[in-house]
């Protein structure tokens, strides 16, 4: 049975095994795919990700290296999947067509294409090519918070007329306060009607995860992103088996069974999890500052390194408004503060 066959009001997608892999230093194991994807496929969860945090191609020095190949760690996913579909992001610039192409060819079923809010142009030929290769198609309007409604609705037109059938508002630093997130939502449901759907990313930096979704969902959203036990960057995703929770409660039905997740996020995913994402000084600071949430580790690395706390080099990336991609920017505002404090 595929996702659009089962009685579903609103799509829950998972994305422990992508997001979550920025929490894990990108150390996932195939075993910990493999039981991931069995758990969320038996509880009727329809899309599953599994990426480098950074998506395909995003291996690298910049961002971290991966314990284990992720064409081999899709290869597993798809493995496992018995209803699912499993879904690659891919960052244009980062990861490549080819990228896009070997998925494909491996059995990844849908592409999420994610850019920098402003400059969905970049993604015009990776959704067309997507198309060719009969994958379901997303965007990621990523910092969200960063634009208005009218710029991102205008921004989520170029992915559609492009070939996207689904865009995201991606709250990426956990910023988006209730309002913040409906209007978002709203704008793109009305720039798109019946053309696209529009999706909902949220990030519990400062706590509104969960309650962001269900005003995105009551504001037109019909796909909204979780990981188990939030698994995911900065304090982590909306936690999957606590949006499947909370929509059983509102009756609006998601087609998955919330007690299968809820013995998912103990048994599957907590015992193997290295650090839970949590809503420390750090998290909170990057909700407050606008930071992305991927940002978290490269700041606490900066601090281990140079002895300046994650919080302050993060307020100061807040300041200067980086996006994705400036991850080695940290370091430089880690050495700034350092000579800042030696001249004090
Ligand atoms: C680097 C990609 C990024 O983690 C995508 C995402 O989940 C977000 O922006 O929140
Ligand atoms: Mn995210």
């Amino acid at each position: 049975m595929t996702w659009d066959q089962v009685e579903r009001e609103v799509r829950i997608v998972d994305t422990s095994l992508r997001d979550g892999s920025h929490a894990m230093a990108h150390q996932f194991t195939e075993e910990n795919v493999r039981d991931t994807v069995r758990a969320l496929d038996s509880a009727g969860v329809s899309l599953i990700e599994v990426t480098h945090g950074d998506g395909l191609g995003g291996s690298t020095f910049n961002y971290g290296f991966s314990l284990v190949d992720e064409r081999k760690l899709i290869a597993a996913a798809v493995d496992e999947a018995k209803q699912a579909k499993i879904a690659v992001l891919l960052l244009p610039g980062l990861g490549t067509v080819t990228d896009m192409k070997a998925a494909a060819d491996l059995g990844a079923g849908a592409v999420r294409i994610a850019t920098h809010c402003t400059e969905a142009d970049i993604s015009i030929q990776h959704f067309t090519e997507a198309r060719k290769l009969g994958l379901e198609t997303v965007g990621f309007l990523m910092l969200s918070h960063m634009s208005t409604p009218e710029a991102l609705a205008k921004q989520g037109r170029i992915m559609v007329d492009a070939g996207c059938q689904c865009v995201y508002i991606v709250d990426s630093a956990g910023a988006l306060i209730l309002e913040d997130a409906s209007v978002r939502v709203e704008a793109l449901a009305a720039e798109f009607g019946d053309q696209a759907q529009v999706g909902y990313h949220g990030h519990q930096n400062m706590s509104f995860g969960v309650a962001n979704s269900v005003l995105a969902y009551r504001a037109g959203a019909r796909q909204i992103d979780g990981s188990l036990v939030a698994l995911g960057a900065g304090a982590g995703n909306s936690p999957t088996e606590v949006l499947a929770t909370v929509f059983e409660r509102l009756g609006v039905k998601t087609g998955v069974d919330k007690d299968i997740l809820l013995d998912a996020a103990e048994n599957v995913v907590k015992p193997y999890i290295t650090r839970l994402p949590v809503m420390d000084r750090s998290s909170i600071v990057q909700g407050f500052a606008g930071v992305y949430s991927s940002f978290l580790l490269h700041a606490e690395r900066a601090e281990q390194r140079y002895g300046v706390p994650a919080h302050e080099i993060l307020y100061r990336v807040g300041q200067k408004r980086y996006v994705g991609g400036q991850e080695d920017m940290i370091i430089d505002i880690a050495l700034q503060l350092v000579a800042e404090r030696k001249a004090s």
